[in-house]
């Protein structure tokens, strides 16, 4: 790996530009608190069946132009998330969920959008939205739903996933994220009563869990890997600065995300003065990863829906990279995924330099299983 500092000198005898600062590690202790902690909503959705909106949706697209845009007047599948446009969902994200659409990149089955706080990847019948900071993304459940109901002709909610952990600061967050509690009454007033779980440490580290258990089983097979990391090493984290660096592509670079997904492809963001932001995506598949560089609130996080018998190696080598000093991991898995039971599909033990704090498993009647898993330097204190 390069050695940020030693770049950042060279850029100083590079630039002429007066510099506030005397290295990068003063940078990250001067930028400011930021909530990296972000909300993850990922809901699936289908038509209503017999309905013939759905059975006569081509005629209706082409009846209704000004709704289909170039990008997805070719799709073969019918109906689709990906029939609301860029400039409907930074809409939507703007008003409700106060972040906006900074890019996107597409395939023929993903558009994933890198966000001013995070990310949403949408497929044709499910959205993934993760957005940090102090954003509302459950407020804007309702419009998308709106949408995929009137636009798409998505009206049934087949899954719900809400996730999170614990913030570094919940008084900053506003309604409806003020604490679970609320996160669960918003969503049970659109979803009726649900299951909501606490796993990890109430006076540690807790990873809270909404979901609509509705004993409809999934046949396709789907597993989501998230990793979130706290207390990261200074050396690493200043790659994130954007003088360090000057380009998201050197950033990436530096620390060797890319390599870890070689055959995807990628839109990268290198905030100001410091933060990144990747995401990348590959047939059905996407990866995400988010950093908060800032020594006082230091956050990386990473989620693919890649599929793997083993994450071992994956979660090895980002451990090894990234050198956290606590790591949360969840591993959602269903009965159809190569990995099939999420328990057995990290093996913490093989991680050398970290302890196991927490390792619990949930199993859900809709065919999913959840394992958590927290492992932390010994130094670290929880
Ligand atoms: C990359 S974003 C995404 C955060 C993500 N949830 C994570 O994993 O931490 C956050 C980082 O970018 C920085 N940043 C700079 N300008 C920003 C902006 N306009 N909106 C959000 N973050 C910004 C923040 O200070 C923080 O370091």
């Amino acid at each position: 790996m390069v050695d940020p500092i030693a770049s950042y000198s060279q850029f100083k005898k590079r630039s002429d530009s007066p510099k506030i600062y005397q290295d990068a590690r003063d940078i990250l202790n001067h930028v400011g608190f930021f909530e990296g902690t972000e909300k993850l909503l990922e809901v699936w959705l289908e038509s209503e069946p017999d309905d013939p909106l759905v059975e006569n949706i081509e005629e209706n697209i082409h009846v209704d132009n000004e709704a289909v845009t170039s990008k997805s007047a070719d799709r073969s599948i019918w109906p689709s998330l990906r029939l609301i446009s860029e400039e409907e969902w930074n809409h939507i994200l703007k008003h409700y969920a106060k972040c906006t659409v900074l890019s996107v990149i597409s395939n023929d089955k993903i558009d994933a959008y890198i966000l001013s706080e995070s990310s949403l990847i949408v497929f044709d019948n499910k959205f993934i939205l993760k957005t940090c900071g102090t954003t509302t993304p459950l407020a804007a459940l309702q419009p998308i739903l709106t949408f995929a109901r009137e636009r798409c002709k998505l009206s049934v909610v087949k899954d719900v996933f809400y996730s999170r952990r614990g913030y570094t600061d919940p008084f900053a967050q506003v309604s409806p994220h003020r604490s679970f509690d609320e996160e669960v009454k918003y969503l049970s007033g659109l979803f009726g009563s649900a299951s909501a779980y606490i796993l990890g440490r109430l006076n540690g580290d807790p990873w809270y869990l909404y979901t609509v258990d509705n004993y409809v089983k999934n046949q396709q097979a789907d597993q989501t890997l998230e990793i979130l990391m706290t207390s990261l090493p200074s050396e690493i984290m200043s790659h994130f600065i954007l003088a360090v660096h000057g380009t998201a592509e050197e950033m990436c670079e530096a620390v060797g995300i890319k390599s870890l997904f070689p055959t995807f492809i990628f839109d990268l963001k290198a905030f100001d003065p410091c933060g990144f932001s990747l995401n990348g995506i590959k047939g059905q598949f996407y990866v995400n990863c988010h950093v908060t560089p800032q020594t006082e609130c230091s956050y990386l996080s990473l989620e693919t829906n890649w599929p793997e018998k083993d994450y071992t190696e994956i979660v090895k080598k980002l451990v090894t990279t990234f050198n956290p000093g606590n790591v949360l991991l969840t591993l959602f898995v269903n009965q159809s995924s190569i990995c099939p039971n999420s328990i057995l599909g990290v093996k913490e033990d093989d991680i050398l330099g970290y302890k196991r704090v927490d390792k619990q498993y949930c199993e859900f009647s809709n065919s999913y299983n959840v394992t958590l898993l927290t492992i932390t330097k010994p130094s670290f204190k929880l």
